[in-house]
């Protein structure tokens, strides 16, 4: 036989990890014998610190760096990668992850509080690759598109998930800034022919800073620059906390400190200030003294305290204490532990956040562990709208109705760093009052900001070819589906413009005869889409980046439970394909849930149907039948997994993950072993399915009997290989069954 086509398998994190080592045997052991190698490579979060140190460590324990390779992988035609979620670091992650290596022996340094030597400046920019997105933005070499698959929609139409009632006195609602914010300081243009620009910071006493040299543009790219005011965004935040503590709603923060992993902290710094601003305004020496960085959230100043003297951390802590009386409420993440909205930069991420609170009745948690309507404060106006929007409707209308609403496809534009989530490399803390400019190299200025000191001045960048290939991508969905499809841009926002004027210019290469083709603005967008999604009716949402990475948690989330069920492909641009699984992250909860009583509640369904996508891919690109034969029975399979619901249950003694898994071989060898299209397939399971078949008490049973106490898998960012095998295959009958074939 030829090389083998390959697809390349992620390892990633926290609980898509743990289910890896029980799936990814099956995969294996169901695809070798047809021409398919499978390969793993490891991003996690820990193997990306090791890989990006690797001058630390001896030579033994340096790996490769997997996410670079992947990365060139996927500008190539024969790219078929199944990402799964993975972490994307905030720094108390980041410095955890670092702590867990240290421990086992890898001699990495620390991470750097403050940069100020060269040495301390080359670790902080080897570690600073590793944070927040560092994988998605690289492997995305295409366009987006998610979907929930007609089985898995029909599934939740038969089988809705909980969903909590909305009331139409709720006091729940968004605040956002109405100026001074990114959205009103937005401006933009499409460059006319290839050009390099720098970015430029003049002070008032005309001192200047070069903030970023040559950066290359492409002829048609649009770029855009704007600016967050300190002074607006402190202010808007003050009225917003005394709005909160005179209505008697929870403050709550949301924000995407991961993806916007320069502008966001800075923000969530000035709320954990503002909120507490009698504390810093008493002890802010002290936490100067102590290094403290509220940038990475309030536990970053409750971690520092145990430096202090008994008597000075007791003085603090009990004005702690009377801050919280003295403030609103405030929205937790966990009230067990008394860890609030406000303590981890990464706890609360706005894409998941905001629909899980919308599906709990627009309410969070208090202190007490009850819920309570909130005030969910999102500074930025770009994009907040939408929430404001679906609570609106929400109040007006209930609750939306598992069992009757419609779906609501996204088409996302994100190839090439597209937008805000590129931003991070031209996203500066202005340090004093000036101005800044993007000059091109003729030394005309092509955008320019007045600034003052600590305002947050960002550059973006949207390529044409991307563009050109999301709107082919938009034409296509409304094709094959014929619903109407709405490109989501608001014309009074200087970046929407301009991409305005490129759907208008590219949409008339292609026959849209037939076709419901519009262009609306956000909250108009919104409100014409749930009015639809309310009567049972499918809407596609043709959007930029973060509004992809928005909808498509939070319809989702409203129509399925959770956004891990979706469809989520990346045909990339070059031909190959990327299949992620589902929209979501990586369900820490769940990590925490298996460790304390060995039952995982993650839900592979992402999993399953990214392979489907994958082997058909590989398939057709290599004319593989045995793969496309593969591929038609594993769909055949997840219908009968839904069918006979064999998702992981949440409770411990349940079937879980692996169980779940089991039931997908089973189903899969039972539809291979039955179809005929390829006789070789057909022999080689059908010995296989009889005897899952018949093993299936022993299997359930051997599965779910290790449940109920904890687990120890030797790490959590980089966990023991044979004690995780162990744990997530525990079915010796199963092991063997696999094995065999
Ligand atoms: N593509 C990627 O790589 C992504 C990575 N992330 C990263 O993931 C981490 C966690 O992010 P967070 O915002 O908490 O979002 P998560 O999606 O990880 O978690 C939110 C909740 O969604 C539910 N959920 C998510 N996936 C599944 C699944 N497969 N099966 C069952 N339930 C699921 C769970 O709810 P419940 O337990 O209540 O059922 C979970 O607690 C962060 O580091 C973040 O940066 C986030 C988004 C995408
Ligand atoms: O890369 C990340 O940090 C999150 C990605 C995400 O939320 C998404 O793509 O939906
Ligand atoms: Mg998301």
């Amino acid at each position: 036989m030829s090389t083998k086509a390959k697809i390349v398998y992620t390892k990633t994190d926290e609980a898509p990890a743990l289910a890896t080592y029980s799936f990814l045997p099956i995969v294996e052991a169901f695809t070798k014998a047809s021409g398919i190698e499978i390969i793993s490579k490891d991003i996690s979060l820990a193997a990306r610190i090791l890989a990006n140190l690797s001058e630390y460590l001896p030579s033994e324990m340096q790996v490769p760096d997997a996410l670079a390779e992947l990365g060139i992988l996927a500008t190539k035609p024969e790219a078929n990668i199944i990402k799964l979620p993975n972490i994307s670091a905030s720094v108390p992650q980041l410095k955890a992850a670092i702590k867990e290596l240290q421990d086992l022996g890898y001699p990495i340094p620390d991470y750097p509080e403050e940069a100020n030597t060269t040495e301390d400046q080359k670790v902080l920019a080897c570690y600073n690759k590793v944070k927040g997105s560092a994988v998605n933005p690289v492997l995305r070499e295409g366009n987006s598109d998610r979907r929930a698959p007609k089985a898995v929609k029909n599934y939740a139409r038969k089988n809705p998930h909980s969903m909590g009632a909305w009331s139409s006195d709720s006091k729940t609602h968004v605040a956002t800034m109405s100026s001074g914010d990114f959205y009103s300081n937005e401006k933009s243009l499409t460059l006319d022919t290839a050009d390099t620009v720098s970015i430029q910071f003049i002070g008032e006493n005309n001192n200047s800073q070069v903030l970023k040299r040559e950066l290359p543009l492409l002829a048609g790219e649009i770029i855009d620059a704007t600016v967050m005011s300190k002074k607006a965004l402190l202010a808007f935040l003050e009225t917003e906390i005394a709005d909160a503590k005179s209505k008697g709603v929870l403050f709550s923060l949301h924000m995407k400190a991961t993806m916007m992993k320069v502008s966001d902290p800075i923000i969530f710094g000035h709320a954990v200030r503002v909120f507490f601003k009698d504390l810093f305004n008493k002890h802010g020496e002290t936490f100067k003294e102590l290094g403290v960085d509220v940038n990475n959230g309030f536990g970053n100043l409750l971690s520092k305290l145990a430096e202090l003297p008994t008597a000075k951390q007791k003085e603090i802590e009990t004005d702690i204490a009377s801050a919280f009386d003295n403030r609103p409420a405030i929205a937790m993440v966990d009230s067990d532990k008394g860890i609030t909205n406000l303590h981890v930069p990464s706890d609360v991420i706005i894409d998941a956040s905001m629909p899980a609170m919308i599906r709990t009745s627009g309410q969070m948690w208090n202190k007490e562990g009850k819920p309570q309507d909130t005030k969910a404060v999102i500074p930025d106006s770009s994009y907040a709208g939408i929430y404001e929007a679906t609570i609106e409707f929400c109040k007006e209308n209930g609750a939306f109705d598992p069992t009757t609403m419609g779906t609501v496809p996204n088409v996302g534009l994100m190839a090439q760093k597209a937008e805000e989530y590129g931003s991070h490399d031209k996203t500066f803390e202005i340090k004093a009052a000036g101005v800044v400019r993007v000059i091109n190299s003729k030394g005309v200025t092509l955008l320019e900001h007045k600034v003052e000191a600590g305002d947050i001045w960002r550059m973006c960048q949207a390529k044409d070819a991307p563009i050109q290939d999301w709107i082919k991508l938009a034409v296509n969905r409304a094709k094959a589906t014929q619903s109407p499809t709405v490109f989501w841009l608001d014309k009074n926002r200087a970046h929407d413009a301009e991409i305005i004027k490129k759907v208008e210019k590219y949409l008339p290469n292609y026959d849209t005869t037939g076709l419901d083709i519009q262009i609306l603005a956000p909250k108009e967008a919104t409100l014409y889409t749930l009015q639809r999604v309310k009567d049972g009716k499918e809407t596609i949402s043709v959007s930029g980046n973060v509004l992809r990475d928005y909808l498509t948690d939070l319809f989702p989330i409203l129509e399925l439970g959770t956004s891990a069920k979706m469809l989520s492909i990346v045909p990339l641009m070059n031909g190959g394909g990327l299949f992620e699984t589902g929209a979501g992250g990586s369900a820490p909860k769940h990590v925490q849930q298996f460790l304390e009583e060995n039952h995982l509640r993650w839900d592979s369904l992402g999993e399953f149907l990214a392979l489907t996508v994958s082997l058909e891919h590989l398939g057709e690109n290599n004319n593989n039948e045995e793969a496309l034969v593969l591929a038609e029975t594993l769909d055949d399979a997840t219908d009968k997994f839904l069918d006979n619901k064999k998702s992981p249950s949440r409770k411990v003694g349940e079937l879980d993950n692996r169980g779940s898994h089991y039931y997908l071989a089973l189903y899969w060898a039972e539809a291979l072993a039955s179809q005929t299209k390829n006789a070789a397939l057909q022999n080689r399971f059908a010995k296989l399915a009889t005897a899952l078949r018949e093993n299936e008490a022993t299997i359930v049973k051997e599965l779910n009997e290790v449940q109920g106490s904890p687990v120890n898998i030797g790490g959590y960012y980089k966990s023991d290989t044979l004690l995780t095998t162990n744990a997530m295959r525990p079915s010796k009958t199963l092991n063997s069954l696999l094995e065999v074939l």
